[in-house]
């Protein structure tokens, strides 16, 4: 994963007089799956319509696959998911990929890619009575076929049920097995926190943080929750290793990182006094709100 086959070098977009993206650098690996995340309006579909060369920039430079966005080999190179896929409601799913596959010349086992999404049973339905979750799973079976060596998806998983989102996630951690860069725009925090491998967040045009949900903790310093169940005596417990009385069996410690072994090793001295030990790490969601704060400062 050392090639970045993906690099974005200080990014800057304008829209009208505002600066929209200030100096963005983000790169992507081969087999890399990387969370983009922002509030609504923090420039992440700009990023993305910029990496598929559908906008000008005003300045920095991108390649994909070693080619600038827009040209026939970046194009080739990239898949893209949209938010809202929409299809000719006419074709049937099996028409649909069929054309698809015309056009960018590959030949596909049309069948089996629509079988691997969950799409068997509707092959030879009309799109137009698919459901939302069934027209993403399309839309991803057309990614899939590209075989794209990057692949950019712009909230994948937005109203589908979670088990179709389970589905989804199981198609994209394929994909990035089978070496494809996939870089993820979302709010569905939860899911991404334990589906990707890196999260990068923007705030108003800026990338704010980049890095693993480890990383990412370890720099914002947040606290780490243990939580000590007593075996009979809670107040005992809290006279010792200090925190606080959260119930009547229970004691409370906030730690950082570094502190959380030593606490341990102190609650774990108390021996059969102590009859459970919750470890509560800081969540992606808390880390969000950190790093989307820092920035407004
Ligand atoms: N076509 C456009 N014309 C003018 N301004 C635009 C245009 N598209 C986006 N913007 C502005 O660029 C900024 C970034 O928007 P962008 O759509 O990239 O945000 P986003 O992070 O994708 O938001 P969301 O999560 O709501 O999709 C916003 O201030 C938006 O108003």
């Amino acid at each position: 994963m050392t090639d970045n086959i993906l690099k974005i070098e200080g990014l800057c977009k304008d829209r009208g007089k505002t600066r929209v993206l200030h100096d963005v650098s983000l790169t992507v690996s081969p087999g890399e799956r990387v969370a983009l995340l922002g509030h609504n309006g923090a420039g992440k579909s700009t990023l993305i319509k910029a990496v598929l060369g559908l906008i000008p920039i005003e300045g920095g430079s991108i390649s994909v696959a070693s080619h600038r966005p827009g040209k026939g080999a970046a194009r080739s190179a990239t898949a893209f998911l949209p938010e809202a896929v929409s299809f000719h409601p006419a074709l049937t799913g099996r028409e649909q990929l069929s054309l698809f596959a015309r056009l960018s010349g590959e030949r596909a086992d049309v069948p089996g890619l629509l079988e691997r999404v969950g799409l068997a049973d509707a092959l030879d339905r009309r799109i137009g009575t698919y459901s939302k979750g069934m027209r993403q799973r399309l839309g991803l079976a057309q990614v899939l076929l590209g075989h794209p060596k990057v692949a950019l998806l712009d909230e994948p998983t937005s109203g589908l049920d979670p088990i179709s989102r389970q589905d989804l996630y199981a198609i994209i951690d394929e994909l990035a097995a089978g070496g494809c860069a996939v870089l993820i725009a979302s709010h569905a925090l939860t899911e991404v926190e334990a589906r990707t491998d890196r999260i990068a967040i923007m705030s108003k045009g800026h990338l704010v943080a980049n890095d693993t949900l480890t990383g990412l903790s370890a720099k914002a310093g947040l606290k780490t929750r243990l939580r000590v169940r007593a075996a009979q005596d809670a107040d005992a417990i809290a006279a010792q290793i200090g925190g606080s009385r959260i119930n009547g069996a229970s004691v409370e410690i906030l730690c950082t990182p570094d502190q959380k072994m030593i606490e341990l090793r102190r609650i774990a001295a108390m021996g059969d006094a102590v009859a459970d030990v919750d470890i509560t790490p800081p969540r992606l969601e808390d880390l969000y709100r950190h790093y989307a704060r820092e920035e407004l400062k």
